[in-house]
């Protein structure tokens, strides 16, 4: 069975007092059976791994070298280092903001796994392309370019998060996550040994109010949470449909 993992990524948001937002949660959510990952800014990664509890600690994004002349960045081994045990490669906004390409994050995951990091690997399409009827082809070439040959699948999280969900508040019908986890699961099962074992997660505008029927959808274990992992008050309802899911 895939782990189920809700995941939050605070993006470039939070400073050290809002890591007591954290032990709320670890208070709440004790059940093992749910793996509980912050991933906040670079900044806090070391502190938050430092926390007593079962929240696990992720980066948002590694270099695919060790080390070396790459000013501003931070690699996979620093990050274990640090105490991450997670580590989020693709997402949109690195693939927007810095033109990250699917062969640069098959190279940061390959980065994570040297380090002992799970990597957490973003693909979705944008809307253009959902509307263009587009959206599995996108994927696949996603999926094909950004996940390296020696994944495996307790190494391994794939997160589907559409562009246009990112934010904004518009969730896709649960046929349409259905349709594109059953398509994904049979992609990694086509391609691993293992992929019935890789936790697919959904991202884009996952809240409170709608984690419950987004957990039912088939080969959705989990979520890659944005605005609403910032406050445990808006996270713990999350966390929580999935320990009921
Ligand atoms: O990594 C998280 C996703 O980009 C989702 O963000 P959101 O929950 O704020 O829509």
């Amino acid at each position: 069975m895939p782990r189920k993992i809700a995941a939050g990524n605070w993006k470039m948001n939070g400073t050290a007092s809002d890591l007591g937002e954290i032990l709320a949660l670890v208070t709440d959510h004790p059940d093992p059976n749910v793996d509980v990952v912050i991933c906040p800014p670079a900044t806090l990664v070391s502190s938050l791994a430092q926390m007593d509890g079962p929240v696990q600690t992720g980066g948002q994004d590694c270099h695919a070298a060790v080390s070396g002349a790459h000013t501003g960045d931070i690699s996979a081994t620093m990050l274990a280092a640090a105490g991450a045990s997670h580590v989020i490669v693709g997402h949109s906004e690195r693939r927007t903001d810095h033109g990250e390409t699917d062969a640069l994050i098959a190279s940061k995951s390959k980065a994570a796994y040297d380090a002992g990091l799970v990597a957490i690997i973003c693909i979705g399409e944008t809307l253009e392309e959902r509307e263009a009827g587009t959206t599995l082809d996108v994927l696949d070439v996603q999926l094909d370019g950004s996940i390296p040959d020696t994944a495996h699948a307790a190494y391994t999280v794939i997160a589907y998060e559409p562009v246009w969900a990112i934010g904004t508040g518009k969730v896709p019908t649960t046929d349409q996550i259905a349709e594109v986890h059953a398509h994904i699961r049979a992609k990694l099962a086509g391609r691993f040994a293992d992929g019935a074992e890789f936790s697919l997660l959904y991202g884009g505008s996952v809240k409170g109010s709608n984690a419950a029927e987004i957990f039912e959808v088939p080969h959705v274990d989990g979520a890659l949470v944005g605005g609403a992992s910032l406050k445990a008050a808006d996270f713990s309802p999350i966390v929580s449909a999935l320990e009921n899911a």
